[in-house]
């Protein structure tokens, strides 16, 4: 949906319209289909003047994208249909407008045994999770062949690690504010891919003190004279509120994202707010004055407690600021830092680089077993937080460095500096070029690849199995269940040593 259409409907009472809603039919006789079928025509002009050609179809799903929408073929097109299971029949809508077709689902006529109905009542409005109409079995056989699919190239993948309740999972969550068609204030979600907000009490996968608390905070807005921030006219104060739960600690972050530093009656709003949650143990005021789809802006204040949030993970305490990345799924990341420890083979000798360390995580546990830990990474206040982890650990073995990987690498080659392990965690992006030609040039023995977009892992691991390495294990874990992401882990090690 284009920019103009989203504000529309912001204006229009903000939630948007479902395209793809289905009326699955449990009790329909399945119907055998030799071929899918055109049933009915209608022609529109669209607003180019260009014939609109939207005719209803039975059709078959042969499969599923990497992004989990269904396959259909149509008229020799190949069409991807949200929410649609494979082996499923299902009545379409097909809109076809010059060589633009879209397609979307008007009723499942046959149903999957892997179908299940999503325990979220705002499902097919809000994005946020892709698969929730699967079953948790389709889910890990869907991830695990889209991992194996990929990575096809270097071997076999082993089994996606799951986790036994996967919910209620996300330690972090971000809550939007807006007025509907009545000028109420209500929070919730961004539809996926837009900026269209969906009114929400819940999601399901958030950490639900978190959900807890930033409903109490739009309760409290109207009191407090706090009206949402609009993003189209810049008018409004409150844009985001941020909350990070330490799972193990039961700490709690409370960060308001607002668009002005003038935070008037302030004090009495954080009192009034750890009066309802005695359990919030910190909480931030952040300043974003700018047109940015981007969350947090650059000023920071503490209005309560110590500005951190401080969690355990892997038995060490990790210290986590409000700008700081810290993997968002704790049970499954200590079953990922594990496996990647494991990959490393480490004998109490090496050095290792924990690059885009973040909060230095992945580089203090793995200095249990290392001569010596060298961890890079950009954010300043995550380097910030590593550094202080390493202290309140007592671990003596390991220095973190602020700067982009790939030109610390580059010095690092430079100055003919050694590693024996690089373990290398970047952002969806994937790493670089000046990153990945360093470590050619370092030669560790073994590079260990954490990733949670796997495609990028897979275009990264192509450039060192090119120059001299080779994949001795890959581990998909689900570390986003609902979603169609995965986080993998991949062992590398230099050929001929
Ligand atoms: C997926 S996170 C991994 C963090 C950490 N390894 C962990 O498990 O918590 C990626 C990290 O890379 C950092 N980052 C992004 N671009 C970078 C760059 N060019 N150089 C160094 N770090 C970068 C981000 O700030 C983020 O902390």
């Amino acid at each position: 949906m284009n920019k103009r259409k989203n504000s529309a409907a912001k204006k229009s009472g903000i939630k948007r319209k479902q395209s793809n809603k289905f009326h699955s039919n449990k009790q329909s006789t399945p119907t055998t289909h030799k071929s899918n079928k055109s049933q009915g025509k209608n022609l529109t002009n669209n607003k180019r003047g260009r014939s609109k050609k939207t005719i209803t179809a039975e059709v078959t799903c042969t499969g599923l994208t990497k992004s989990g929408k269904g396959i259909i073929n149509w008229e020799g097109k190949q069409l991807e249909i949200e929410h649609l299971l494979p082996g499923e029949t299902a009545e379409i809508t097909v809109s076809t407008s010059g060589k633009q077709v879209d397609a979307a689902l008007k009723r499942v006529i046959t149903t999957s045994e892997n179908r299940v109905k999503p325990m979220c009542s705002y499902y097919y409005e809000c994005g946020g999770c892709q698969l929730q109409h699967m079953n948790e079995q389709a889910q890990k056989h869907f991830k695990q062949e889209t991992i194996e699919k990929l990575m096809k190239p270097f071997g076999k993948p082993e089994p996606i690690l799951t986790m036994d309740h996967p919910y209620d999972y996300r330690n972090k969550s971000h809550t939007t504010f807006g007025l509907n068609k009545d000028r109420q204030i209500i929070g919730g979600l961004y539809a996926q891919n837009s900026h269209q907000l969906i009114s929400m009490d819940r999601c399901l996968i958030h950490d639900p003190k978190a959900d807890e608390i930033w409903q109490t905070i739009k309760g409290m807005m109207k009191s407090f004279k706090i009206q949402p921030y609009n993003e189209d006219t810049g008018q409004g104060f409150l844009r985001h509120v941020l909350v990070k739960v330490g799972k193990v600690s039961g700490e709690i972050m409370v960060v308001l994202v607002v668009a002005s530093p003038v935070f008037k009656g302030k004090n009495n709003f954080v009192k009034a707010l750890r009066k309802a949650h005695p359990e919030i143990t910190t909480i931030l005021m952040n300043v974003n004055n700018r047109k940015t789809s981007m969350v947090l802006g650059d000023q920071e204040k503490v209005l309560f407690g110590k500005g951190t949030i401080t969690d355990t993970l892997c038995g060490l305490k990790f210290d986590i600021s409000a700008k700081s990345f810290y993997q968002i799924n704790p049970i499954q990341t200590e079953k990922l830092y594990a496996k990647a420890i494991e990959m490393a083979k480490l004998s109490g000798k090496e050095t290792v680089i924990d690059a885009y360390c973040g909060i230095g995580t992945i580089g203090l546990i793995a200095s249990q077993k290392a001569g010596k830990v060298i961890g890079v990474e950009l954010n300043k206040d995550a380097v910030r937080d590593a550094i202080r982890n390493s202290k309140r650990n007592g671990v003596k073995n390991a220095r973190f460095y602020q700067g982009d990987a790939g030109e610390f690498m580059v010095e690092m080659a430079a100055r003919g500096e050694k590693a024996d392990v690089v373990i290398m965690d970047p952002p969806r992006s994937g790493s670089d070029e000046a990153f990945l030609s360093s470590v050619v040039k370092l030669k560790p023995k073994r590079v260990i690849y954490v990733s949670c977009n796997p495609e990028t892992q897979v275009r990264d691991m192509k450039y060192l199995t090119k120059n001299g390495y080779e994949v001795k294990g890959i581990q998909p874990v689900d570390m986003f269940p609902q979603t169609v992401h995965v986080e993998t882990v991949a062992e590398m090690v230099l050929k001929g040593v």
